[in-house]
């Protein structure tokens, strides 16, 4: 039935209706070397449409290498990346205007209030005015920042950075999102709202790959999850799959290993 509505920013997918089969996100034989340190080592993945993805591993396995690989900031040494068919590296403008990133690697022009950092991205994608305004104010609404959406984005805390730059990956509805680490520095309420919103943008029809260290978050929140560790996918699909019964942080504690299993050096305990 048509519903003749306005679409609510955070749910409305722009483009066409995913193609049957087609993933939101293929990644075949991805390598990605940093002169003798190879963080990507040849990573195969396929991220279906309509997916709450979660990608975990320890510190260093090469989760937002891989990402950013994915979302066309940072080019592979091998391998081949598309976003709903479209290939990242030989379509890059077609494909980023799929995709919707968050990252600790993309500097925000800070010197810019929230309300104009988000009005720049959404004019940047090609959008009108009108439509870029009323987003703007739906997201600062969704996020609770629109009391801070005149202040400077410097000027803001790591949660509301964090909030705002978020703020900008949705604004042009794109069809996949890609978030690395979202929660980081957010308050649980602030949390709360940031996954009912990515829920809502799932059940339109959207995709959600999110990097996160949060393994009873990831239980939760996703549908799949992929564990990487030194470059490589251990196990990957359905979060019930992967898990087995068991809880992620366990499965993800054996497959990655790395436990100590020490109370620390004796000059740390004072009694
Ligand atoms: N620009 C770079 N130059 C050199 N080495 C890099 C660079 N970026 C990443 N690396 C290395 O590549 C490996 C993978 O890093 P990456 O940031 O992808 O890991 P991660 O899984 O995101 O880690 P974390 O969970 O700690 O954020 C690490 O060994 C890291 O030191």
């Amino acid at each position: 039935m048509f519903d003749a509505r306005p679409p609510d920013p955070a749910t409305r997918i722009a483009g066409a209706p995913p193609v049957l089969g087609v993933p939101a996100l293929s990644i075949r034989g991805l390598v990605k070397r940093f002169g003798e340190k190879v963080a990507v080592s040849g990573i195969d993945l396929d991220v279906p449409a309509g997916s709450f993805y979660g990608l975990v591993g320890p510190n260093g396995a090469g989760k937002t290498t891989t990402l950013s690989m994915a979302t066309g900031l940072l080019r592979p040494d091998a391998g081949h990346l598309s976003i709903l068919g479209v290939d990242v590296w030989s379509d890059p403008t077609a494909a980023k205007r799929l995709v919707g990133v968050l990252s600790d690697g993309i500097a925000l022009f800070d010197r810019l209030s929230g309300e104009q950092l988000v009005t720049y991205h959404g004019l940047l994608n090609g959008m009108d005015r009108e439509t870029v305004r009323t987003r703007t104010r739906d997201l600062l609404d969704l996020l609770d920042l629109t009391e801070a959406g005149g202040k400077l984005v410097v000027d803001y805390s790591a949660g509301m950075t964090k909030k705002i730059a978020l703020a900008t990956a949705l604004v042009h509805a794109p069809r996949l999102l890609v978030l690395d680490e979202p929660f980081e520095s957010v308050d649980p309420v602030s949390a709360a709202n940031i996954r009912d919103i990515l829920h809502g943008y799932v059940e339109g029809g959207g995709t959600v790959i999110v990097s996160s260290h949060a393994m009873d978050l990831v239980q939760r929140m996703c549908d799949h999850v992929a564990v990487i560790a030194s470059g490589r996918v251990l196990a990957s699909g359905t979060v019930d799959e992967v898990r087995q019964g068991h809880d992620l942080e366990d499965v993800f504690v054996d497959l990655v290993g790395g436990r100590h299993h020490s109370k620390g050096p004796e000059w740390l305990r004072t009694s």
